[in-house]
């Protein structure tokens, strides 16, 4: 199994933690203080990064596309060109972020929306660029993305398998240093979409990590797929799921977020070996409450042991392990013995 080198001591793949994506998304509402207070909470919710979205708009829409009325209430302007540039930092407010994502120690990348995001994102040194599911279909940004020597991470929502197949196909002829997260896109996802056994399919199929984006709600189908095998984990970011904006309703809030990374890491330390077997800590309670054999009544030496004769109960001292019985039965006493009195090893012939 591949794995994807992050920095100089964050890989993802293999047996390394799950990488926890928050992604701010546009759920900082155009604010840059706002974004800064999501930064500072994807990092002391423990996420392993915090993510934007870093759209050239000419680049990602048609002129007659950003010029459609967006009229709904999650809307920051008459057209969506409107709405989508009051959501939008400059790049000089990008270097802000960085700096300050740097400052206090979480690493910072984007979505590039477009080719052109792309380069800019890679002029800034992030450590790894996200390609959004809208960007699924998109051969000719996707061969770009592995011409370019950047780790990456594909969301694979809007497409079906063949077509991530193809993404596999195009990333993998340059390199192997990506992953691909399964994704639904809709807002939220109801969860008889979400399809996480897909993920099952992901690992089968892919030599890479893969991972999962989730635009449900809550943290339980998000937990489900670590256990699934998820490497990588996405999930959305905001300080008050009622703000306005189209993604704040799928979005947890820092506490939550916290408590999916405190559960991601319960889940990954308990899923250990598939050996069904008996572990140390068990010890107190088989010593206090697993059952032994012990005799069911007085008998005496050179009798022998019906199977009413023995009898499996927590005792003190124990007898034998109780999965022991059958061995028990018809075999003859070399010890007189007392009911509740423990079977051993030596004490039956
Ligand atoms: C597919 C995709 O890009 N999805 C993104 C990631 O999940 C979303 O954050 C969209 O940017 C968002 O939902 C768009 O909302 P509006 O159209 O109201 O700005
Ligand atoms: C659209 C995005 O992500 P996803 O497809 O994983 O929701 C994104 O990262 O911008």
């Amino acid at each position: 199994m591949v794995e994807v080198k992050i920095s100089e001591d964050i890989k993802i793949g293999a047996n390394n933690p799950c990488f926890i994506i928050a992604e701010v998304g546009q759920n900082h509402q155009g604010d840059i203080e706002i974004a800064k207070k999501l930064i500072k909470a994807a990092k002391e919710a423990g996420a392993s990064c915090v993510k934007f979205q870093k759209t050239c708009l000419k680049e990602k829409f048609t002129k007659k596309y950003l010029e459609k009325p967006y009229n709904n209430p999650n809307s920051w302007g008459y057209t969506y060109g409107e709405h989508k540039k009051h959501l939008e930092f400059s790049e000089t407010q990008y270097r802000e972020l960085f700096r300050y994502a740097h400052e206090i120690g979480i690493l910072f990348t984007a979505s590039a929306m477009d080719m052109v995001s792309f380069d800019f994102l890679v002029n800034l040194k992030v450590p790894f660029i996200k390609i959004g599911s809208g960007d699924s279909n998109n051969l000719l940004f996707l061969k770009y993305a592995a011409s370019k020597n950047i780790p990456l991470i594909i969301s694979t929502g809007m497409v079906d398998k063949s077509a991530v197949k193809t993404i596999y196909d195009i990333i993998s002829a340059q390199h192997k240093q990506f992953c691909l997260l399964h994704c639904i896109s809709a807002y939220p996802v109801p969860f008889e979409d979400c399809n996480l056994t897909v993920l099952q399919d992901y690992k089968n199929t892919f030599d890479i990590p893969v991972g999962y984006s989730g635009q449900e709600l809550g943290t339980a189908v998000a937990l489900a797929a670590v256990a699934l095998g998820a490497k990588v984990l996405e999930k959305h970011i905001t300080l008050d799921k009622t703000m306005k904006g189209t993604d704040h309703v799928c979005s947890l809030t820092p506490t939550e977020f916290q408590q999916l990374v405190r559960d991601v890491r319960v889940i990954e330390a308990s899923m250990g070996t598939p050996i069904k077997r008996v572990v140390t800590s068990e010890i107190p309670c088989i010593d206090k409450l697993q059952k032994s054999l012990v005799m069911g009544s007085t008998k005496n030496k050179g009798e022998i042991l019906y199977p009413g004769d023995v009898k499996i109960k927590v005792a003190e001292p124990k007898g034998l392990n109780a999965l022991h019985f059958e061995e028990v039965i018809y075999k003859t006493l070399v010890y007189d013995k007392k009911e509740d009195d423990p079977l051993n090893q030596g004490d039956f012939c």
